[in-house]
């Protein structure tokens, strides 16, 4: 049995996907590949198949018809982990934003007492290297926003680099989720929080991505913003769904 799934979401990645993938299969830990792509135009899933040739037990590629958001690619590959016997499920983005070494600091942290163990870039002071000021005070912003509305005692909550013990994926009502973008790691988070699950930070250092373009757009910024109150709301008023 693998020590773990990496869950790889994609969207016009051709630039980053084999380094990424390769960079994770030389870790000392046996960890499996899962991509998720949404039928990327630059060809990023002809380029995971042809890998798959190389690595046909350990690299596995989901392609859905359109761009549909990163929540929904990773809620597709968490229903596909469940239905297998992964008990470690991991996030990464492709672009080496998140270091692929960190994985392993990721696991640890929910082989010894996390059910959620969070890459913070926050935890720390602040801990990225290369993004754009907007994007350092977006995301700082959002953090502190976070923490005031949900109560939730998270340093970076919309990190998209995180290890989920299986049992917590298996308790979060995944068809219920209802974010599609970054917003979505705020739920995740939220969720297992409410839940009463151990969500540990590991201090990571992220850097921004050499290759290819962020996916961020305002619509992403509009979700994150009034999502969460209304989320918020949702927790308190239809405690069931939650
Ligand atoms: N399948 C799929 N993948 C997507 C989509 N949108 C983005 N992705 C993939 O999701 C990963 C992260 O997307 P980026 O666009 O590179 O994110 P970012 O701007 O660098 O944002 C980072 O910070 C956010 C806010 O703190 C994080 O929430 C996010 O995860 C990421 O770490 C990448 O692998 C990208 O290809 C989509 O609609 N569909």
């Amino acid at each position: 049995m693998a020590d773990g799934l990496v869950i790889i979401p994609t969207f016009n990645e051709i630039e980053n996907i084999e380094a990424i993938i390769k960079t994770v299969f030389d870790l000392k830990k046996d960890f499996h590949v899962l991509v998720v792509d949404d039928n990327s135009p630059d060809g990023t899933a002809e380029n995971v198949e042809a890998l798959q040739k190389q690595f046909p037990d350990r690299l596995f590629l989901e392609v859905r018809k359109e761009k549909s958001g990163l929540g929904t690619a990773y809620i597709h590959g968490f229903k596909w982990a469940l239905a297998r016997d992964y008990e470690y499920i991991f996030e990464m983005d492709a672009d080496f934003s998140h270091r692929p070494a960190d994985l392993s600091r990721l696991h640890r942290a929910c082989l010894n007492e996390a059910d959620v163990a969070v890459g913070s870039r926050y935890k720390k002071g602040v801990n990225v290297v290369n993004w754009p000021l907007f994007r350092i005070l977006l995301s700082y912003g959002a953090s502190f926003y976070v923490k005031i509305i949900t109560g939730m005692r998270v340093h970076d909550p919309t990190a998209g680099f995180v290890c989920y013990r299986r049992k917590v994926l298996e308790n979060i009502d995944l068809d219920a989720v209802r974010f599609i973008g970054y917003a979505f790691q705020i739920e995740m988070k939220f969720r297992a929080y409410l839940k009463g699950y151990k969500i540990e930070e590991v201090s990571i250092i992220f850097t921004d991505r050499v290759n290819g373009k962020s996916k961020m757009n305002s619509a992403i910024i509009r979700e994150a913003i009034f999502g969460v109150i209304a989320m918020k709301f949702r927790s308190i008023f239809f405690k069931k769904s939650f």
